[in-house]
């Protein structure tokens, strides 16, 4: 047998979670080695997630400007769509920004192996080009995979994943979105304002579900409003190809009505789940949660000690920040770095990039009345603000949750204009535990969609000296 080399850490995957990883272990001056099986190096967020996604719907959100240009007092005759330059920018921007990662990735700090690794035993790794690497403590950050639930006849019916949706450079006659969380709400969208007949299809009574119904009705109703035929609360009963090479997909209503609706495409947006089963992870005595993630604690530590996971492959949330963020404390915390702190739940801070956006941070109303922890809460809509009013973009509102003695926020959440920007008002005061009287301290420009949190934060303020 081969002798393996010998490294103080290796990053198994080179994404978010991975490579920050060994990024932090490199910073700290040990022998760090990165294996990553991809065609391309990257990760999702660079080469197939946030930023091709984000490139793409700042086009249509352009786009849909300009189609509605009359209400901004404009004559804009036709603005329309240039899929070929669509695509070949957002390659350009892609290629960029993936160009930048590998130049990183391929600095002399780190060795990296273009190749898959599964566990040999807990120290020991094997490469699919017949190398074996040894190391001290890992980082498993591989990532995850498009889900296939068993939904009749999904398997038997070719369907286009994120990936194929994300790389089109054409505007397809009509689609099927199956499914309602924000890989297919932000897809739906674009692809519906790119010119496609869009029909979405979720199970639950509302779409972005992990969101309030609050918010997420807001969307609900911009999308029906822009002409996507949205379906929630349903029950899907079959998929099949029709004989025209298009798709049919067959479903109870919410009403319990059976109702079929066909398209050229069909794009399963129905989850991701996490990518470790070519791991052999029971050679290392690493073991999964009941949902496939891998098990961690608070140090993002699995059941075997010296190996860490970040990022998709163990959740509980599949986002970049966390994954960075996971990814660094495992390297802190691998080579005994003093004073850490866990990633903090409390801080929790969610985008959805559709439009209106969602975005919230902290606890949620839900959360603290499930709890039982006491709280205040305010809110005001954007069609009573002034620069919301004259850029045309009412729908939505600012809302602010507070705990009731102190005025310490809690939570916020925010649909509207700019919601993904505005919420970072409350991200530093959050994690430095402020007040909505610390916030209310500060001076808020005219006019600005920023100062219409001015008004929850004083209801809240009224509220605790008893001014309401
Ligand atoms: C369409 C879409 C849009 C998104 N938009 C956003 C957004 O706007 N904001 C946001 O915060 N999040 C977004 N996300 C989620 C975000 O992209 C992920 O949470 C994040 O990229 C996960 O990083 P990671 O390091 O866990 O995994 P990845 O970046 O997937 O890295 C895993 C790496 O591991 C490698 N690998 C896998 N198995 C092996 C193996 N056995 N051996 C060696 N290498 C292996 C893979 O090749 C890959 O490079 C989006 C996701 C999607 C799908
Ligand atoms: N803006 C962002 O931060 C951003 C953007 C895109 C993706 N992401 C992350 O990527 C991850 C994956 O996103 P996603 O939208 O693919 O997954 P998801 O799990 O959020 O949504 C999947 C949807 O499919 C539905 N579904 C699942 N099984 C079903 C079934 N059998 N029948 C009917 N409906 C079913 C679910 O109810 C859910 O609405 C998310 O965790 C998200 O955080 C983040």
């Amino acid at each position: 047998m081969k002798r393996p080399i010998s490294y103080d850490f290796i990053a198994i995957g080179g994404g978010s979670a991975g490579f920050n990883a060994a990024r932090v272990a490199a910073d700290l001056g040990k022998k760090v080695a990165i294996v990553d099986g991809a065609e391309e190096l990257g990760g999702l967020c660079i080469l197939r997630g946030c930023m091709p996604s984000k490139t793409l719907l700042y086009s249509t959100d352009v786009l849909h400007l300009a189609q509605h240009g009359k209400l901004f007092g404009l004559n804009i005759p036709s603005a329309k769509v240039d899929m070929k330059r669509l695509h070949a920018r957002k390659k350009a921007i892609i290629g960029e920004f993936a160009e930048y990662r590998a130049k990183a990735m391929m600095q002399k700090r780190y060795d990296v192996y273009r190749a898959h690794a599964k566990f040999i035993d807990p120290h020991t790794i094997a490469l699919s080009d017949g190398k074996l690497l040894r190391a001290e403590r890992f980082i498993i950050g591989t990532g995850s995979k498009v889900s296939v639930p068993p939904l009749p006849g999904l398997a038997d019916t070719p369907f286009w994943t994120s990936d194929d949706v994300l790389d089109l450079d054409f505007v397809p006659q009509s689609v099927i979105v199956l499914g309602g969380g924000i890989v297919a709400c932000e897809l739906s969208q674009f692809l519906s304002r790119i010119g496609s007949r869009v029909v979405q299809i979720q199970r639950s009574s509302h779409i972005l579900k992990e969101h309030s119904p609050e918010a997420s009705i807001v969307v609900e109703d911009a999308f029906r409003d822009e002409g996507i035929d949205l379906h929630t609360g349903t029950s899907i009963q079959s998929i099949r190809t029709t004989s025209d090479g298009g798709v049919s997909v067959t479903f109870l209503n919410s009403d319990g009505k059976k109702l079929t609706r066909r398209a050229k495409h069909l794009f399963n947006a129905l989850g991701r789940s996490p990518n470790t089963g070519s791991l052999d992870l029971a050679n290392a005595g690493v073991e999964l949660q009941k949902s496939g993630r891998i098990k961690i604690n608070q140090w993002q530590q699995t059941t075997q000690r010296h190996i860490y996971a970040g990022g998709d492959c163990c959740g509980p949330h599949d986002i970049v920040h966390l994954a960075v963020a996971q990814g660094e404390l495992a390297a802190r915390h691998a080579f005994g770095e003093k004073k850490l702190k866990p990633v903090d739940e409390n801080l929790l801070l969610s985008v959805v990039f559709t439009e209106p956006p969602i975005a919230s941070i902290g606890r949620s109303e839900a959360q603290l009345k499930a709890e039982g922890t006491p709280f205040l809460t305010a809110s005001y809509p954007f069609d009573d603000h002034g620069k919301s009013i004259l850029m045309e973009a009412k729908r939505g509102y600012v809302k602010v949750i507070a705990e009731p003695k102190r005025g310490r926020i809690l939570g916020a959440e925010i649909v509207g204009p700019q919601a993904g920007e505005l919420i970072h008002c409350f991200t530093a005061p959050l994690a430095m535990k402020a007040t909505v009287f610390d916030l209310l301290k500060a001076p808020w420009y005219h006019p600005t969609l920023a100062e219409i949190l001015t008004y929850p934060l004083e209801d809240i303020a009224d509220e605790i000296n008893g001014d309401a």
